[in-house]
């Protein structure tokens, strides 16, 4: 396949290295010098004292008048609005995204490409320059049709060192992935500590009970066992792993916190359901959100 991949972060690299293999993938990033480094010295994989670098093309993106099978959005929530026009350049088949949270999908109406697809995507992944990252655990990655997408998918994108698993219904997997990224992300960006430690951490895994709990309260279709039950298995397989909003916390950068517990919120409030502990968190996050105390680094 033909495979452009908007955004050079931690998600963006990753996939690129994994199918810069068996496919044509392109790495599309917002600055010339992130774009030269790729293609100069390749993808560096860090991943159990390990390094692996896979040879990748990339270029800076001011447009995207390209042909391709696939077009992957690896960008952050934030980053959606700023996107959406590149995309809608882009003549392919069909588009997955990779986001977290779930306010991209207000975006669909405006992408005009006949199949969409989600993932949640459960590794571990942390940036360490422009051209490399470290893999703090590797899980499957999810994917379902958000329109007229097909299990196909699946087995073109399939990669040795994880598994692709597909999803019948798009809207309960991304549920899934956000009740472990409301629980586990807001909460290691406010204790600053790795994702292990809210699984390892009697107190904290008490928390992440209670918050188990209110997220079914509103998702119903999920127990609160279970989904407390989910949230630890993701902690655990990645327990070296910085989550993502408590990177970009200590970056000074926004977070994804409307696209996740910003939604969980909403959902609540149309469904008359409350969800104090939840509200906390969110208005803990947006507080400290861009305030230089914050940063650690
Ligand atoms: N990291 C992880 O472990 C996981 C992340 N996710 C999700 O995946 C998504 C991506 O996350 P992640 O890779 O960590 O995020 P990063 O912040 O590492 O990467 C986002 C990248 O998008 C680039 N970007 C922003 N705007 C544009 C644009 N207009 N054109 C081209 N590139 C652009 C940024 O460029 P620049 O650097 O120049 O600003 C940055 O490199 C998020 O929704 C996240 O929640 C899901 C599971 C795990
Ligand atoms: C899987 C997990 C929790 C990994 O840290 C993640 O999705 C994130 O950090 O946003």
């Amino acid at each position: 396949m033909n495979i452009h991949i908007i955004g050079g972060g931690a998600v963006g690299l990753f996939f690129a290295a994994q199918w810069c293999e068996k496919h044509a993938v392109t790495l599309w990033t917002r600055t010339e010098q992130q774009a030269e480094m790729i293609s100069r010295g390749g993808i560096r994989v860090l991943e159990n004292h390990m390094e692996n670098i896979y040879p990748v093309n990339s270029k800076k993106i001011e447009s995207l008048y390209v042909e391709g099978d696939l077009v992957v959005v690896a960008v952050k929530q934030y980053h959606m609005k700023e996107v959406l026009p590149l995309l809608q350049n882009a003549a392919a088949q069909s588009v997955l995204f990779l986001q977290n949270g779930m306010s991209h999908l207000d975006f669909l109406e405006q992408v005009p490409h006949p199949h969409l697809y989600a993932a949640s995507v459960e590794h571990g992944l942390a940036k360490i320059d422009g051209r490399t990252i470290q893999v703090n655990g590797r899980n499957k990655t999810n994917i379902g049709s958000l329109r007229s997408g097909t299990a196909g998918i699946i087995d073109q994108l399939q990669t040795g060192s994880f598994r692709f698993d597909w999803n019948e219904n798009s809207y309960h997997m991304l549920i899934e992935k956000m009740a472990a990224n409301a629980i586990i992300n807001p909460l290691t960006a406010l204790l600053k500590v790795k994702n292990g430690e809210i699984a390892e951490n009697a107190r904290f895994r008490a928390i992440a009970k209670d918050l188990s709990r209110e997220f079914a309260s509103v998702f119903s279709y999920k127990t609160a066992e279970d989904t407390f039950q989910s949230v630890l298995s993701i902690c655990t397989k990645t327990a070296d792993n910085e989550s993502s909003m408590l990177k970009d916390m200590k970056a000074g950068n926004l977070t994804e916190i409307d696209a996740i517990v910003g939604v969980l919120l909403k959902t609540a409030e149309k469904n008359h359901r409350s969800v104090p502990a939840f509200q906390l968190l969110y208005n803990m996050i947006k507080g400290k959100e861009n305030t230089p105390e914050f940063m650690s680094k």
